[in-house]
């Protein structure tokens, strides 16, 4: 070799070491990759933090991606003296919602979402972690080899956390070998469908698949989790619509084709089931989740008494059945086609009745996009446009808005959308703010009013497709942190997107 070239080998440890002395004085040149900030031990303060035991003024000191001390009152003023300070004031400041139920759609079908736009979205809507559904994406999630393809497609393209459920399918359901290699590798439960998913590489389980997902899920500790409607035999009226009566621009007949006793029989044969895989008591058998409750009646019934008897289980609803109501959707407007459907107005304020009084545990977007020409906007025919609700970046206004009206608290709504669903996940260093905890954290104006109109920045993939467009909200993300990363603020990301996969151990 040249002497020239072997000089500038030798060279080469003493540069390193001037780049590592550049970089650990300078932090802000590498930190503002993954954060808006350059610091990793700095305060955030406000006169509105939500702790568990009560909203108070104070400070959140966060080092190293934790929560490491909270402190009510002016004490901390002291402590934090030459150190960084966010202060956001009057802004409430409280952990980062927690999404159970989003489908990103990635890989396979990143045309619908993705990962890059579906968690710069959640972040900008005061998200922090999200677990990802099993399907949508191509291939489902059924699998240890395709979890591995989610977790590779995640892998330096999530500006949130992302956990995921795994799917429970006739495929895998009497191979319980296979259904431990997936939950091995990590995925955080299973999800199953009693009813038909709109997706051909995830076919619907019936009983005896059930039965046999609960019995291994029960060794793991981890929850299953359920779309619960069954097809029945329809008469008069419905029977006509589904063999196609009515007319399938009006929102009326889609309706009719998903009756409220879909969601109760289907609640009522999964809770013989429960009963069944019990093993010791009910603390030791699987833990069932009902996803996007939507009928307000029998079905929520059927649960209360499932809990009060002492079986495992949860429901969540989502913002849209909260929001919306079935005589109001417009003729051929398929945003608002989802399964269930949105009921009537009544069956609206009996569900915001049972979530305040914790009949319904927890809150989940059940983001469901598609590409715009699956909505068929032109023929606006509800029977056959895709069925889902897009909704990911907005949930947290939503929910406050409409839950203003029926006096909501920000304890409750911490509640619904951090604590319920961390538990449910298995994220015990998630979903408040107290110490040793992640520093996940969203700030935001509850106060504060816009419109979600052409200005309105919005980083989902296809915004026309969400039914909240064109709607005017109350509670306005300001910032957002994940892991003390300063991921989102105010119309800006961090360059880098440093969310972790989440896997169970
Ligand atoms: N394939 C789907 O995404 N289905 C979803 N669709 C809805 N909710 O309309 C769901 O969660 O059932
Ligand atoms: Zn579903
Ligand atoms: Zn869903």
């Amino acid at each position: 070799m040249e002497s020239g070239k072997l000089r500038l080998l030798a060279l080469l440890p003493i540069l390193a070491s001037f780049l590592l002395l550049y970089f650990d004085l300078f932090p802000l040149a590498y930190r503002t990759r993954c954060s808006l900030i350059p610091y990793r031990h700095y305060w955030i303060a406000s006169k509105r933090i939500v702790t568990p035991s009560a909203v108070i003024s104070g400070a959140v000191e966060v080092k190293g991606g934790k929560i490491i001390s909270v402190i009510e009152g002016d004490d901390w003023l002291g402590k934090a003296r030459s150190m960084q300070v966010y202060d956001y004031g009057e802004a409430v400041v409280m952990p980062g919602l927690i999404d159970v139920h989003a489908h990103l759609d990635d890989p396979g079908r990143t045309e619908w979402e993705g990962f890059p736009s579906g968690t710069r979205a959640a972040a900008a809507g005061g998200i922090t972690t999200l677990v990802d559904m099993p399907l949508n994406s191509y291939p489902s999630t059924v699998s240890e080899e395709t979890l591995k393809l989610k977790t590779n497609a995640a892998q330096g393209r999530i500006f949130v956390d992302v956990g995921f459920w795994g799917g429970l399918v006739p495929e895998n359901a009497f191979n319980s070998t296979a259904l431990e290699r997936l939950l091995d590798a990590g995925v955080l439960g299973l999800k199953s469908f009693m009813c038909p998913s709109g997706i051909n590489d995830f076919p619907m389980t019936n009983s005896t698949h059930i039965k046999e997902g609960l019995s291994v899920l029960a060794k793991y500790k981890r929850p299953l989790l359920v779309h619960a409607e069954v097809q029945q035999e329809l008469e008069g009226d419905d029977l006509a619509t589904t063999e196609g009566a009515g007319n399938p621009r009006s929102y009326s007949t889609y309706l009719k084709t998903r009756p409220p006793s879909m969601e109760e029989a289907a609640i009522r044969e999964l809770l013989t089931l429960t009963k069944d895989t019990r093993v010791g008591g009910p603390s030791e058998g699987a833990h069932l989740h009902i996803v996007h409750l939507a009928d307000s009646k029998s079905s929520l019934q059927l649960i209360k008494e499932a809990k009060s008897r002492g079986d495992s289980i949860t429901v969540e609803t989502c913002p849209h059945y909260l929001a919306f109501s079935a005589e109001e959707i417009p003729d051929g407007d398929t945003r608002f086609k989802c399964a269930p459907p949105i009921r009537d107005s009544n069956n609206k304020e009996k569900l915001w009745k049972a979530l305040i009084d914790g009949d319904i545990d927890m809150l989940s977007s059940d983001h469901s996009p598609s590409a715009p020409e699956l909505k068929l906007f032109d023929e606006g025919d509800f029977l056959k446009a895709w069925g889902g609700i897009s909704s990911l970046q907005f949930v947290l206004p939503v929910t406050w808005s409409y839950g203003l009206k029926h006096g909501i608290s920000l304890e409750q709504l911490v509640s619904w959308w951090s604590e319920k669903p961390a538990k449910l996940a298995g994220q015990d260093l998630k979903g408040a703010i107290v110490v040793g905890n992640h520093a996940d954290v969203a700030v935001w104006e509850p106060e504060a009013e816009f419109e979600l109109d052409d200005n309105h920045t919005v980083y989902l993939k296809h915004p026309s497709i969400s039914a909240y467009m064109g709607s005017k909200l109350t509670g306005k993300v300001l910032a957002t942190y994940v892991r003390g990363n300063l991921v989102y603020e105010q119309g800006k990301h961090a360059s880098v997107a440093c969310g972790v996969p989440i896997l169970a151990r």
